[in-house]
């Protein structure tokens, strides 16, 4: 039985998580922190694996607690930065302990970054819509930074010039968020949950890459991924996909 803590465990992701682990056969829920909980070993309770889903001001000091405490840890929390992952692997490293962070754990999400950044230098424009419960306290995404990045690096590789723009009026900032080149628009609407559309257009063509998490239990397949593969990816991992055979 792997033995699991949860930080961040009243939030709507955390109660989630908490269920999920509950439920699985080879799991067993021994922690539950939120806002308030020392992370230190006792508190945590002999766990192995500490799943994380708090706010992204907090989640880098958990993350270093978390390893420092001698656990590994499935970063789920949004907000990370290549300055902050650089900090989480020196720990890791330090620790000897493992860390996954990813901006999404819903397959259709991971999926749709990999089929993003597949066909990226194949258009003339790429733009991405994030769409989210209202409840969300950050934006864009970090799914929709994390495809951004891809596709930026995509285009950037093959020699893509910048996709065409003729906009020189936008005192609204109707555009969206400029993430080097690539816009990104973020809507925040009742009723939705977590959903992104990648665009992409060529003269005469166009292709719509989406995907839709209806609910918080669409992740829970790629956090117990996580949770069971973790112990075997040493220092810092960036991404469901790299623990993924694809
Ligand atoms: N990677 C993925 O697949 C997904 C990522 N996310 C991301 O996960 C994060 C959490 O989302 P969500 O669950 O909706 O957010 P919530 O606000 O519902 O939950 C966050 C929880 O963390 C708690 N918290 C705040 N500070 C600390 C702290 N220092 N230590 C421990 N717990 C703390 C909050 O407590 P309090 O309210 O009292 O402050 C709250 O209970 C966000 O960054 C979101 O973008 C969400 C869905 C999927
Ligand atoms: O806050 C959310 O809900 C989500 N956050 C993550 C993000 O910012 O990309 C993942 C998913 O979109 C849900």
């Amino acid at each position: 039985m792997k033995k699991v803590a949860v930080v961040g465990a009243a939030g709507r992701m955390g109660r989630t998580v908490c269920e999920a682990v509950n439920s699985a056969d080879d799991m067993e829920l021994v922690a539950q922190l939120d806002a308030g909980d020392p992370i230190t070993a006792h508190n945590l309770n002999g766990a192995e694996v500490a799943v994380e889903f708090t706010v992204p001001t907090v989640s880098e000091d958990n993350v270093h607690a978390l390893l420092k405490a001698g656990v590994n840890v499935v970063v789920g929390t949004t907000g990370w930065t290549a300055e902050k992952h650089a900090r989480a692997q020196k720990t890791a490293k330090e620790t000897g302990k493992n860390v996954l962070i990813a901006s999404n754990f819903g397959l259709s999400a991971v999926f749709t970054m990999l089929f993003a950044e597949k066909a990226a230098p194949y258009f003339e424009s790429v733009e991405i819509i994030e769409l989210h419960h209202p409840d969300k306290v950050d934006a864009p995404s970090g799914t929709a930074a994390t495809t951004a990045v891809a596709v930026v690096e995509a285009r950037k590789n093959a020699g893509v010039p910048a996709s065409p723009d003729a906009t020189e009026l936008d005192p609204k900032g109707a555009r969206g968020a400029n993430l080097d080149g690539v816009h990104v628009h973020a809507v925040r609407l009742r009723g939705l949950n977590a959903h992104e559309e990648v665009l992409l257009g060529n003269p005469g063509e166009q292709l719509v890459i989406r995907q839709d998490s209806f609910n918080r239990e669409s992740f829970m397949p790629g956090v117990l991924l996580a949770v069971r593969q973790i112990e075997d990816y040493p220092g810092l991992t960036i991404g469901l996909d790299k623990m993924m055979d694809i």
